[in-house]
């Protein structure tokens, strides 16, 4: 046994409570809006977006997710004076060395916005370059990041493994959805309900564990 690695355990830091009343979603993405409004709406809480309260997207210089969850919610936090809760999530394919991961929403950027059907294309054709041999398997990982407005924050990361298909199926969802399959699945996640994907996606991964320390 490893003594040093006893000693370098951190130190638990206190949970704080969730209590019921307004929150700001500190996200731009309407997919993820719609999702995180359905995983509270069961907890006495009354979600705004920040797009309604004219809060601008900050710059996301993080290089992990948890750094730009924190950065998210802190500058939502600090513009609202409420509570915020942002997600900062991402598409990790194995074979490609866990890209795009947090740079997921980059890969979709072009002069005229975001256009997942490109983004999609671009990971296959990455993931064709690498041959058969490479596999499919890849995971979406979201953190949701709380902040309050005195700065302090809980972050909680979940995932979701499965497989990359092409070509694309299914209307429902955003993003990637379209080319995923969770393990144990056969339809991706644009084609199942909203309320299966929230029993088995990142998010909701995330979500229960925020729900465990902050709600329960
Ligand atoms: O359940 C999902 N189903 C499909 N695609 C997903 C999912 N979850 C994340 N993704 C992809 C798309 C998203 O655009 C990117 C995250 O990028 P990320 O910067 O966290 O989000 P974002 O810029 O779209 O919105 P915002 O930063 O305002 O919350 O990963
Ligand atoms: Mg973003």
């Amino acid at each position: 046994m490893n003594i040093d690695l006893v000693d370098d355990e951190p130190t638990p830091v206190p949970h704080r409570k969730l209590q019921p009343g307004k929150l700001v979603i500190a996200s731009h993405n309407e997919g993820k809006v719609r999702e995180i409004r359905a995983l509270l709406e069961p907890y006495g809480i009354e979600p705004v977006s920040a797009a309604s309260l004219g809060i601008p997207e900050p710059e996301e210089t993080g290089t992990t997710f948890v750094a730009n969850a924190e950065l998210k919610a802190r500058f939502s936090a600090d513009l609202s004076g409420m509570v915020a809760l942002a997600d900062d999530s991402g598409l990790c394919v194995d074979a490609l060395g866990g890209d795009p991961g947090v740079y997921t929403a980059n890969w979709a950027e072009t002069p005229n916005g975001r256009d997942w059907q490109l983004a999609m294309r671009k990971v296959e054709d990455a993931l064709a370059a690498k041959g058969p041999e490479a596999g499919r398997d890849a995971h979406f990982v979201c953190v949701l990041s709380l902040c309050w407005p005195d700065g302090h924050v809980e972050s909680f990361e979940g995932r979701v493994d499965g497989t990359l298909t092409w070509p694309p199926r299914g209307a429902v969802g955003f993003g990637y959805d379209p080319v995923f399959v969770a393990n144990g699945m056969e339809q991706t996640f644009a084609e199942i309900d909203p309320a299966e994907k929230h029993a088995i996606s990142h998010r909701a991964d995330a979500f229960g564990k925020l729900v465990a320390a902050v709600l329960g």
